[in-house]
């Protein structure tokens, strides 16, 4: 489980959150939404340990991230808006590479397998030919090397067709479901986070999205 408690952070005098609290327990996909600027990649990038907050607490799995950031860094896959990979090399290569950096010291055969189960067939293809889509499931499935039991994803559907987004966010869905993994996610598509997260959290004040949600029936918590 995540439990994030009261958490404030700053960027000089300016207060981006403000007593933060949320949690999300196994096997839970949760969306978070919020107009541009609100905190939303602030936040996930805390909750990622790679940022640190002012006051609050964090806690994985009943670990403080004060006390245990290395056990608690282990559990965490961290996918950022950006899509990181060595364009030059293949999906493969890619793969390979990231996983002799990681602990889980993953076989050829076990990095396909990850690959496959995304929709990416293109196993031998090199990473600048592939289509955004492709590049992005890529870049998902290098966080699940080290197999983390929470992943946290910023805007891992923007710019991107119907069918990919749906194949990634129904493959975040299964891992929830099926592996008790905790998915923590954003995403400015209304229609999607409603459709698949099994809850929202709202950043920020913004009566859209409460109206939103609310005619949707979406159960929404405002944080
Ligand atoms: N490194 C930084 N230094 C100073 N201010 C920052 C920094 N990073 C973000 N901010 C500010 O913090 C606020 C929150 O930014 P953040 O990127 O977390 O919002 P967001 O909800 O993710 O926005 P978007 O939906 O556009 O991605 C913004 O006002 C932004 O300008």
């Amino acid at each position: 489980m995540l439990e994030v408690k009261n958490i404030n952070k700053k960027y000089r005098s300016h207060e981006i959150l403000q007593n933060v609290s949320m949690y999300i327990a196994r096997g839970e996909m949760v969306g978070l939404v919020g107009q541009n600027g609100a905190g939303k990649s602030t936040f996930l990038q805390i909750v990622a340990t790679a940022m640190s907050v002012n006051s609050g607490d964090l806690k994985l799995n009943g670990l403080s991230y004060k006390d245990n950031l290395k056990a608690v860094r282990r559990q965490i896959g961290y996918v950022p808006q950006e899509v990181a990979l060595w364009e030059h090399m293949t999906v493969r290569e890619n793969m390979l590479f990231f996983a002799k950096l990681s602990w889980n010291k993953l076989s050829d055969e076990q990095c396909r397998a990850i690959c496959e189960n995304m929709q990416l067939h293109e196993w031998d293809k090199q990473v600048s030919a592939l289509s955004g889509g492709m590049k992005r499931k890529l870049n998902i499935a290098l966080s699940l090397i080290d197999d983390p039991q929470l992943l946290i994803l910023d805007e891992p559907t923007v710019g991107i067709d119907l069918k990919s987004k749906t194949e990634i966010v129904r493959f975040l869905m299964q891992q929830a479901k099926e592996h008790q993994k905790m998915i923590l996610y954003t995403s400015h598509d209304m229609e999607e986070i409603t459709t698949y997260c099994d809850r929202v959290y709202m950043m920020g004040d913004d009566s859209f999205y409460d109206d939103y949600l609310q005619r949707k029936g979406i159960s929404l918590e405002k944080i």
